[in-house]
């Protein structure tokens, strides 16, 4: 007699899922082109470009409980290689951990927009933006953005601590604390997993390819000497391999889409659209551009209602949250893995779309580099690639951010080598 345990598929196949009724405004046929250029498209993604089920292949899934560590490590290096992007189960972090975080994130979402102004973006000391508001990315678009984000410096910043507390000074800070522990466990996630990747990259001591990122060294045949790196010098050196760890960055970063009706609601609480724009809402709606992150890796959690799509073989996908493993993390290869894998993992190029009913939230783990470091192809790379060359020249992350944030379209290409 079959069982009536639902045994867990080895891997993600749209085939095993049951049906979904996406419900998603605009239709497809209505939809924006998308105006992004993705350099490693072998073809624009257009309006015709519609939703493709199935997948040409699957998705992988990998269990991070995985026994066989080096197993792990190439079946991580493979899906950076062929896919840009995986699924992780059995990651660690506690399901009540993530569901304190997406319930208070709802709750941040839905004061009133008077009170998230509070918070309004701001350049944190690190140089980037904290706080509420529409995508950075949504200046470049015609489109309006029906999402609204929410960005918070993690450890070892104050960043999550000094937002919670603009937004709700007068209570007891549940939210700090909740989203302080979520950074934590995600912060360890991301450490372990970036081993891996890096292990599968053939780097087997970290800390010292930490060292070497902060001292720039050893990266690539003619930069030396930059100017800021004397007191990083003694910073880094000082420090044990452990704590050199402890320099890269998360940044917590919550995404909101508010059910996206055809008729607009008579109060909208999202911030940055007024009365005008949602006049004109029409056609030209969009939940989050298609982009590629610009970071080394992104966590995502999804919930339960599907948005996020990938851009692969010229059709844009769907990737739903998995029904057997509802704590499933969506991994994203981002800009900076691209630059150190001198571009043999390619970030993936995503989006989301807002769903004509049910509101969405999607926790980002954004894992960058240290602030301080100098990021460039990573000689064990460079030198078993077939070229032996690196493909991009050394930068900073917050030079490629702030690069990107005016020149949204093909902003990695700037970094190239020209040979
Ligand atoms: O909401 C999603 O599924 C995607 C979010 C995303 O791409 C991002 O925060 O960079
Ligand atoms: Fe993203």
């Amino acid at each position: 007699m079959a069982s009536l345990v639902l045994e867990p598929p080895a891997s993600y196949s749209p085939d095993s899922l049951p049906a979904v009724d996406y419900n998603i405004w605009p239709p497809e046929e209505l939809r924006p082109p998308c105006h992004h250029h993705h350099e490693h498209s072998s073809s624009s993604p257009s309006p015709s470009s519609g939703l493709s089920l199935p997948l040409p292949d699957v998705v992988p899934i990998i269990d991070l409980h995985e026994e066989d560590m080096h197993l792990m490590v190439q079946k991580i290096a493979s899906a950076c290689e062929n896919w840009g992007v995986f699924y992780v189960v059995n990651h660690g972090v506690h399901e009540s951990l993530v569901a304190r975080a997406r319930e208070l994130g709802l709750q941040l979402f839905s004061l009133p927009a008077d009170f998230k102004q509070k918070a309004m973006p701001i350049r944190n000391q690190a140089g980037f933006f904290e706080g509420f508001g529409k995508p950075l990315v949504g200046k470049f678009f015609k489109s309006l953005m029906w999402s609204e984000g929410l960005t918070m410096a993690g450890y070892p910043t104050t960043g999550i601590a000094d937002i919670t507390d603009k937004l709700c000074p007068d209570e007891k800070n549940g939210y700090r604390e909740a989203l302080e522990e979520y950074d934590a466990a995600l912060r360890g996630l991301a450490a372990r997993l970036m081993e891996a990747v890096l292990a599968g990259m053939g780097v087997e001591d970290t800390a010292q390819l930490d060292r070497r990122m902060l001292l720039h060294v050893g990266n690539d045949d003619n930069n030396h000497n930059d100017d800021d790196d004397d007191d990083i010098t003694s910073k880094t050196i000082n420090s044990s391999s452990s704590s050199s760890r402890l320099l890269w960055r998360g940044v917590v970063h919550l995404n909101h889409y508010p059910p996206c009706p055809a008729q607009p609601p008579a109060e909208m609480r999202m911030v940055g659209i007024d009365n005008n724009m949602m006049s004109s809402m029409s056609s030209t709606t969009m939940g989050l551009p298609a982009h590629t992150d610009s970071t080394c890796l992104t966590i995502l959690h999804q919930g339960s209602v599907p948005g996020l799509q990938i851009f692969r073989h010229g059709l844009w996908h769907p990737l739903p949250p998995l029904p057997y493993h509802k704590d499933s993390f969506v991994i994203h290869v981002g800009d900076m893995l691209q630059v150190l894998s001198n571009g043999k993992y390619k970030s993936i190029l995503h989006r989301a779309v807002a769903n004509k009913t049910m509101s969405r939230l999607s926790l980002a783990y954004l894992y960058l580099p240290p602030i301080e470091a100098t990021i460039a192809p990573i000689s064990e790379v460079v030198s078993s690639s077939e070229g032996k060359k690196p493909m991009y020249k050394p930068l900073k992350w917050l030079e490629y951010y702030n690069f990107r944030n005016k020149n949204f379209v093909g902003a990695l290409e700037h970094f190239k080598t020209s040979s």
